[in-house]
């Protein structure tokens, strides 16, 4: 089968530095790839290359079998009409309101008509949990509410493939495992594709179908959340843990309950 996303020996420099030096890795269709790695690996250069907003020097992304990279901005726009991009930051517009902001997507694409926009919006806002809030401003919002409001703003299109680039940076602990949750339910429910890259390993171990590991500007890893909790690799470790050595068994036993936590989830969803 044909990945959704298939990155080949992605190479880019910027000036004198090599920031990829032969990137590839594959993400099959409805599956969630988490992108970890170092400061400075190349880890949202990456997400840009897969929107087509950097071309690579060498190598090719190809998205659902058509090559985004080095082709006319065109074609690009068409591929891109199938992928969401939730920003660093989440950023949303301060001076529009959540529905407004949401809206902002459709009516770049040319969407007009009123009713159709309510109903999209009102279903983004349904889909994070933010049900009736369009009206609300920004500035008003706590992060967590920003967050979903950007992820509404990315799924609103109902792209095939979502990126998100550091979508619980700066939020508490609580919040942080309800925007995870959410990642992980949208990709499921909708079965789109999709590619986080994070610092927060408790949260990539839980939701991640598949790990890549960045380092020094190639793959130095992949695997599941599984099989990193139980590489023996030090240079993982270190990765993980620093040198400090932390229990690997608190973040093996966090993996097993949001397992079940899921599964729960989804046994009570069939039975409603
Ligand atoms: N447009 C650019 N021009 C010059 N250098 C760039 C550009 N974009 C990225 N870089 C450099 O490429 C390297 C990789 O950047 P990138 O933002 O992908 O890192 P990252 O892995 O996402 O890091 P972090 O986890 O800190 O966000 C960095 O050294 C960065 O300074």
């Amino acid at each position: 089968m044909q990945p959704f996303i298939r990155v080949s020996q992605l190479k880019q420099s910027f000036g004198a530095q090599e920031v990829l030096k032969g990137v590839s890795f594959d993400v099959d269709k409805g599956e969630l790839l988490a992108l970890i790695g170092g400061s400075g690996a190349g880890k949202s250069v990456i997400l840009k290359h897969l929107d087509g907003l950097i071309d690579p020097l060498d190598g090719y992304v190809d998205i659902d079998g058509r090559r985004i990279s080095n082709v006319p901005e065109k074609v690009k726009r068409e591929i891109r009409s199938k992928i969401g991009f939730m920003f660093q930051q989440g950023a949303l517009f301060d001076s529009l309101s959540v529905g407004e902001n949401v809206a902002f997507p459709l009516q770049e694409a040319g969407l007009k008509n009123e009713e159709e926009l309510d109903s999209r919006i009102s279903a983004a806002l349904e889909s994070v949990g933010l049900s009736g809030q369009e009206e609300k401003m920004p500035a008003n919002l706590s992060g967590g509410m920003i967050k979903r409001v950007a992820v509404a703003r990315a799924i609103v299109m109902t792209p095939e493939c979502l990126l998100y680039d550091e979508p619980t940076a700066g939020l508490d602990p609580i919040v942080t495992d309800s925007i995870s949750f959410l990642i992980r339910q949208i990709c499921k429910d909708k079965g789109i594709t999709t590619v986080i890259v994070s610092h927060d390993m408790p949260s990539v171990i839980r939701i991640a179908d598949k790990i890549v590991y960045l380092r020094e500007g190639t793959v130095y890893w992949t695997g599941t959340p599984e099989e990193l909790l139980h590489s023996e690799d030090p240079v993982l470790k270190k990765f993980l843990y620093g040198d400090s050595g932390e229990d690997w068994a608190s973040l093996a036993g966090m993996h097993e309950n949001f397992q079940r936590v899921l599964l729960e989830r989804a046994e009570r969803e069939r039975n409603q």
